[in-house]
């Protein structure tokens, strides 16, 4: 009796996000769990991406420096590209928290289609925030997370891929705002069908806001800033990513964007039934 209790325990505590049990997928709480594991691979590609300067080159449309034939865009864009390519045709973006930043260029997947059952409404696709995710990386993040700014030619590359996986980190929590807000709204249909009905955007953002969570967010973050960004093995105790950089990232432009993603979806969601 005893041991099956405890393996009910253990159950119910390994309860995770699978996209092809339903269940799992709108279960709020399983829903921040995935956010907070989330925080981890964020941090760490931000420290990666520190190692290098601003590199502005990178990010500049058709910058003479890096001439692509071809090609309308800046370097990141087209490595981005190349790389999505290549990622949609292992199946990356069949997957419903995966979001492309080149949805019109992507190729349909080498191997075959999984078939995940549908959680979110069918619109979902459509609410794509990369091209803001990818102005406010650019434009606000790498200043606040590069080494220095200074322009690094032999390190254009290095610094392309590691702005790919901050951005594919960034895109995927803050795109997993259509989860959370998919949980809300069937928690309490009653309530958002009347807001969405009204078209009351304020009050749907103060029902979906939870300042408890975001404080406890933003505390965690600080914490684990201090012990990730600095380099234990490092004498001087140099600071990679400082926790004040980490939370302002995330209090003015993480935590709001995938606000932004839970209004954008739940204006949407009546259409749906
Ligand atoms: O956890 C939630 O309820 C969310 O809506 C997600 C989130 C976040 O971005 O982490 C956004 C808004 C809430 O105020 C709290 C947290």
């Amino acid at each position: 009796m005893v041991v099956r209790s405890l393996k009910q325990l253990l159950r119910a505590k390994t309860r995770i996000m699978d996209f092809t049990k339903p269940e799992t997928v709108l279960d709020l709480q399983n829903i921040r769990d995935e956010l907070i594991k989330m925080e981890d691979s964020i941090i760490f590609k931000f420290i990666e991406r520190s190692h290098f300067p601003t590199c502005p080159s990178v990010y500049r449309k058709n910058d003479p420096k890096l001439p692509i034939p071809n090609f309308d865009g800046s370097f990141l864009d087209w490595a981005l590209l190349q790389m999505e390519i290549a990622h949609s045709q292992l199946r990356r973006f069949e997957s419903p928290d995966e979001t492309p930043f080149f949805p019109d260029k992507i190729r349909k997947p080498i191997l075959p289609s999984i078939n995940y059952p549908q959680v979110l409404a069918s619109y979902a696709p459509l609410v794509n925030y990369n091209g803001k995710i990818k102005q406010v990386y650019e434009h606000e993040i790498v200043p606040l997370i590069s080494k220095c700014d200074a322009d690094q030619p032999e390190n254009y590359g290095s610094v392309a891929t590691r702005d790919i996986d901050a951005l594919q980190s960034l895109s995927r929590r803050i795109h997993f705002g259509k989860f959370v807000a998919e949980a809300k709204f069937r928690n309490d249909e009653e309530l958002y069908t009347s807001l969405i009905r009204k078209k009351d955007v304020n009050g749907i953002v103060k029902h979906i806001t939870n300042a408890a969570v975001e404080e406890k967010i933003l505390e965690r973050l600080t914490k684990k800033a201090e012990v990730y960004g600095v380099d234990p093995t490092s004498s001087s105790g140099e600071r990679r990513i400082t926790p004040e950089y980490l939370v302002k990232i995330y209090k003015e432009y993480v935590i709001p964007l995938t606000k932004e993603v839970e209004v954008d979806y739940l204006m949407r969601r009546l259409d749906e039934q």
